[in-house]
């Protein structure tokens, strides 16, 4: 569902990201890895249309999407979350959702004026969505819940939550366990597993091996900007290659 082709972006000299070709399949799970500066950033930035590649191409659910802008690709069904989430925080946690898919829906100042049916209807089908979309990452508890009291890991699945409302096909996390604890991250990478399983094809950047070697179905190895290597978590964790640039001879023995 997400095919990439020859993709390279260079800053100047550099080559972030260089000639890296790889393709996802729907429903599966699927980690990027590589050393600080290897280039993962800069990748989910291509194939979210934030910025432009320098050439290749970037092919979602058999659509050409080299080029389009963050919000273009964002429409045809791709969503992001980023590393630190930003919310309202003197809202409550619902109220959170619902202004995220509000700034998608179309009534016009003059329906707010009027309090026009149409208001009504999409203001119910927020509430429905953003409720749902809670209920999905196990927050549906705390939607009254001020979004600055909440904990990290909840902080996560509202950027889960946020991202699900947008009713996406391809999920691109930018390290979802980041700064939670072991047991929080089991039940993130949980959560993450039923995302797929419901048939969301995701994407993440991550640097927890152990929650990427239990979780992904395949991993993409990313060295100065270059792919080094792509298999499933056995292939890549007995990578001389991969083990050499970044695991570490520790890393493969565990
Ligand atoms: N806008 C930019 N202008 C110039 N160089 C950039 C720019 N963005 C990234 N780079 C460079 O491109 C390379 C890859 O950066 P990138 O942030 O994609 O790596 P990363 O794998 O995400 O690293 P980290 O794990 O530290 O987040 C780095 O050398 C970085 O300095």
């Amino acid at each position: 569902m997400l095919e990439i082709d020859s993709l390279t972006k260079r800053f100047g000299g550099l080559a972030a990201v260089n000639d890296v070709s790889v393709s996802f399949a729907r429903g599966t799970i699927n980690a990027i890895i590589g050393p600080n500066g290897a280039g993962k950033t800069t990748f989910f930035n291509l194939v979210s249309g934030a910025i432009a590649p320098t050439s290749g191409k970037v092919v979602f659910d058999g659509r050409d999407v080299t080029g389009l802008r963050a919000d273009q690709v964002a429409r045809l069904g791709m969503a992001r979350t980023f590393q630190s989430t930003t919310l309202f925080d003197t809202a409550t946690v619902l109220d959170n959702l619902i202004v995220g898919h509000r700034l998608r829906t179309k009534s016009s100042l003059l329906d707010v004026v009027l309090g026009t049916k149409r208001l009504k209807d999409e203001e119910r089908i927020c509430r429905e969505k953003a409720r749902q979309a809670l209920d999905f990452v196990g927050l549906g508890h705390v939607e009254n819940r001020i979004a600055g009291d909440i904990s990290q890991e909840e902080r996560k699945r509202v950027a889960f939550a946020l991202a699900l409302s947008t009713d996406p096909t391809l999920l691109l996390l930018d390290e979802p366990a980041g700064g939670v604890n072991p047991e929080e991250t089991v039940g993130l990478a949980a959560l993450i597993r039923k995302m797929a399983d419901s048939g969301l094809t995701v994407c993440l950047i991550e640097h927890k091996m152990d929650m990427i070697m239990n979780l992904a179905d395949k991993i993409l190895v990313l060295n100065y900007g270059e792919k080094i290597a792509e298999g499933t978590p056995a292939e890549i964790r007995a990578n001389p290659v991969v083990i050499e640039a970044y695991l570490g001879s520790e890393h493969a023995a565990a």
